[in-house]
């Protein structure tokens, strides 16, 4: 795992680091300084004039070391350090220092008056003016000069957070005075805004640089946000072993499917019998029955006793655990029985789609619910369930204490999905992409998790290594069939390859 921490806590990580490695700060700042040098060269020729906007804080320390190192490598770099104060971090004075020691370097040093160069579509910015050190909003002549830089067509690289942006909630910040940048080159893990939708403008693309920070302080520094890596879900599952049988692998119950909405129930007993259960039973209405057994033949089939949807909670007692909701459309006759059926459950099931719209309008169900079960709701059905959100941070915080509260796990299903536990912690998986904006690709996810919940993984396990199979599986898919061209059922198609790239 990957901890994403609060940029507060990252200055405590810098000291403890150049306490006990040992390092000196100006040393740190010289290892981000070349790690983003490396990257940046793979993204831009020396074609282009790099024009360097530099903070008083280490922000622009890094700054004006990477205009040193560029130079050293012959590009053109001209360079702006904005000290309206006249105080310099120490290492952004020794970074100017060095800068100057450069023949003929194009630097001007801005206290109060500016009049900006002119930037075509050509030139680079590096944006260098404040990273984690921004502490309220940006206003006066920096909120002047970011309106400026944003209105230009050149390019703008960041240098670890797009400036003016904080960290983590923006909801109080002017969103006019932030950075627009087209990629930012950030420093050993992702800002937690970085993974909110609405801050996608200002971000761009984004890539983690490793510099060297100290195991220990990392170790110890407490967080509530995790990014899952592919290694953390490799050592997740246990080899089969080889005197096993189906029983070993569990026996999921999947409830789902009506009239006019059966590719739902497929697709998710389809994930479902592809994430390595022992045996699927599905209950449908009796319109699903021909249908069930001819596209799944693993699949056994359990009929409810109306046509068309469904109105009987099934005996469960077989059952190792279930899923219920692709599907399943919103009858008042459906919402008796999903109230049995959470009555009569005491594992922890999974909830998706329909299931939680009714829950959202039959909120006495949500006691029924057994603790930590999973509930995958996209951001609408979130939004109905525990009320509307301004933004995704918003959202996130709610879905946290909505998952504390209620003792329940909820996968926020979005670009970057966020798994959040009863304890208050959020696991973020951040593979996965665009194609699976596709019907049918929610109802796979569930099936996935049920797969894993019904072999005995944990809850919370079973959610975070559904997740990142459903996302591994939609990247292969979209290798194979492109983003615009592949359908949820290439994600089952997909899965057998997820499992073999991530175990
Ligand atoms: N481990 C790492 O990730 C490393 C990161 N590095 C880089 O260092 C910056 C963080 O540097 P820091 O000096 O802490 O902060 P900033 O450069 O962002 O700037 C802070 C100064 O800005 C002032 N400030 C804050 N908000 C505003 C504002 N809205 N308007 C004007 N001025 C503002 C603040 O001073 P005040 O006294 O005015 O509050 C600070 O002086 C990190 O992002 C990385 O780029 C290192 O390179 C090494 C390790
Ligand atoms: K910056």
């Amino acid at each position: 795992m990957i901890k994403i921490f609060a940029t507060e806590k990252v200055k405590d990580i810098d000291k403890y680091t150049i306490l006990n490695m040992p390092i000196a700060p100006i040393d740190l700042v010289e290892e981000a300084v070349t790690a983003f040098v490396n990257e940046f060269r793979n993204h831009y020729s020396k074609m282009h004039r790099i024009v360097v906007f530099a903070g008083q804080g280490n922000n622009g320390a890094d700054a004006l070391g990477i205009a040193r190192q560029l130079l050293d490598e012959s590009y053109k770099v001209i360079v702006y350090l904005f000290n309206p104060t006249g105080y310099l971090s120490p290492e952004c004075a020794e970074n100017k220092r060095r800068l100057l020691n450069i023949d003929q370097v194009e630097f001007t040093e801005i206290r109060d008056n500016f009049i900006p160069p002119y930037l075509s579509s050509r030139d680079v910015v590096i944006d260098g003016l404040f990273g984690s050190g921004l502490n309220r909003p940006l206003s006066g002549g920096f909120a002047g000069l970011v309106k400026y830089i944003n209105s230009t067509p050149a390019e703008i690289v960041s240098i670890d957070i797009p400036s003016g942006l904080f960290g983590e909630d923006n909801r109080e910040n002017d969103k006019d005075c932030i950075i627009r940048a087209n990629k930012t080159f950030t420093f050993n893990f992702p800002k937690l805004s970085f993974l909110m939708p609405e801050n996608e403008v200002y971000v761009g693309e984004w890539k983690v640089l490793n510099i060297n920070m100290h195991p220990q302080a990392v170790a110890d520094t407490p967080t509530n946000y995790y990014l899952v890596t592919e290694e953390d879900i490799a050592c997740v599952f246990q080899p089969r072993k080889r005197f096993t049988h189906k029983g070993t692998y569990g026996h999921a119950l999947l409830v789902a499917g009506s009239r006019g909405k059966l590719g739902a129930a497929q697709l998710s007993a389809g994930a479902c019998l592809r994430s390595g259960v022992g045996m699927l039973t599905v209950h449908l209405p009796k319109c699903g029955e021909l249908m069930m057994q001819t596209a799944l033949p693993e699949a056994m089939v359990d009929l409810d006793a109306h046509t068309d949807f469904f109105t009987v909670a099934p005996d469960i007692t077989p059952y190792t655990t279930l899923g219920v909701g692709p599907g399943l459309g919103q009858q008042i006759e459906t919402a008796v029985a999903l109230d049995e059926l959470m009555s009569a459950v005491i594992k922890p099931v999974v909830l998706d789609a329909d299931a939680l719209n009714l829950i959202a309008s039959n909120k006495d169900i949500l006691n029924k619910i057994p603790t930590r079960s999973i509930l995958t709701p996209h951001p609408k059905e979130f939004d109905r369930l525990a009320g509307a959100s301004n933004s995704a941070y918003e959202r996130l915080q709610k879905a946290r204490e909505f998952a504390k509260e209620h003792r329940l796990c909820v996968v926020l299903k979005d670009a970057y999905t966020a798994i959040c536990t009863s304890e208050g912690n959020v696991y973020y998986s951040v593979c996965g992409n665009p194609g699976m904006a596709t019907a049918g690709s929610g109802d796979v996810l569930t099936g996935i998790i049920l797969g894993l919940l019904a072999q005995g993984y944990e809850p919370e396990t079973a959610a975070v290594a559904g997740v990142f199979l459903h996302g591994t599986a939609g990247d292969l898919a979209a290798a194979q069939w492109s983003e615009r061209g592949m359908i949820a059922g290439d994600l089952i198609d997909s899965l057998g390859k997820a499992f073999k790239q991530v175990i």
